[in-house]
């Protein structure tokens, strides 16, 4: 039976998994929240390593807040960073295979079709930084690791888009939505299966991406969720420009699958 150690467990992937954890019988998993386990806190994370000695960690534990990040850089380094650090650290002690999820806001959005996975990250904002601060350690420290950029993440679990446009429609007759920004939402219980699959199959260790399938703009984003939800609301294409925020979004971040 293969031991997966679970973190950021109350977080939207997390949520995510447990729910279909029971798909996997064959599978011992230890979900852990940031109170029992603090990635940020490098004696912590060798005690639970110590103690359950897991096979794979799915680490899930990020700071995720994209303009929250701009005025908090420090938490946003500490978690995303040095975070990742300790646990590449515990898992090179244990041979844990670390799977970690990064993200499309890595790269600066220039580009117009797909980026690759060797394409030169070039981060806009300080969360896409201190993702690839992580990435950075895990390739430093790790052979055995599958690194997994994603985008868009959407799910009826925690913080994301669909929920956010969901409980602005309780309270909006109509709302603006940026309409230049182009990308993939990615469904979080798709990634898990695609993350189960990397593991069950024991595939070549490094970097991957996985995205859902349709490329659109926020906008067109917010129009399909309302339209699946029966919801009867006017969404207005915007610019980025119309929609200040304190962190820059890349314009283009569809990540190529090949
Ligand atoms: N959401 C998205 O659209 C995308 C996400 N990703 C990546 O996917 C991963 C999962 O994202 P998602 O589930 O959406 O994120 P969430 O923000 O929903 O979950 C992250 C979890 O990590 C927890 N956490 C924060 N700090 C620590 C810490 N020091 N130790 C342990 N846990 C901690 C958070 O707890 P608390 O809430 O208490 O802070 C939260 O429960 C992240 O790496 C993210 O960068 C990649 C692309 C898109
Ligand atoms: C709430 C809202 C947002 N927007 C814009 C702001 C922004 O440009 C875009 C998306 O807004 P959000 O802040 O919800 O999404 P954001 O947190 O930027 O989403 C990103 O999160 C991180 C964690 C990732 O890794 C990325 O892949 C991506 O999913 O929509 C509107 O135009 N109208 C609105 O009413």
């Amino acid at each position: 039976m293969k031991k997966v150690l679970v973190t950021g467990s109350k977080g939207q992937m997390g949520q995510a998994l447990k729910s279909i954890s029971g798909n996997y019988p064959k599978v011992d998993f230890v979900f852990m929240d940031r109170d029992s386990l603090d990635i940020t806190c490098q004696s912590v994370v060798d005690e639970v390593f110590d103690k359950i000695l897991p096979d794979y960690c799915f680490n899930f534990a990020a700071y995720t807040a994209v303009d929250k990040a701009e005025e908090d850089v420090e938490s946003a380094f500490k978690i995303n960073g040095e975070g990742v650090f300790n646990l590449a650290k515990a898992c090179v002690k244990h041979n844990t295979i670390l799977i970690h999820l990064s993200t499309d806001f890595i790269f600066d959005g220039t580009k117009s079709s797909p980026y690759f996975k060797d394409d030169i990250p070039n981060p806009i904002n300080v969360y896409g930084v201190s993702k690839l601060k992580g990435e950075e350690y895990v390739k430093e420290i790790l052979q055995s690791y599958y690194i997994v950029r994603t985008s868009w993440l959407y799910s009826d679990f925690g913080h994301n888009f669909k929920q956010t446009m969901l409980r602005l429609s309780n309270a909006n007759d109509e709302i603006n939505v940026v309409d230049d920004q182009i990308g993939a939402p990615t469904n979080a219980l798709e990634l898990c299966c695609f993350l189960m699959n990397l593991m069950q199959e024991k595939r070549e260790y490094g970097v991957y991406h996985y995205r859902g399938e349709k490329v659109c703009s926020w906008y067109e984003f917010a129009v399909s969720i309302f339209r699946e939800n029966n919801i009867n609301i006017k969404v207005n294409p915007i610019t980025t420009e119309e929609y200040p925020t304190k962190a820059r979004r890349p314009k283009y971040s569809v990540l190529d699958l090949g």
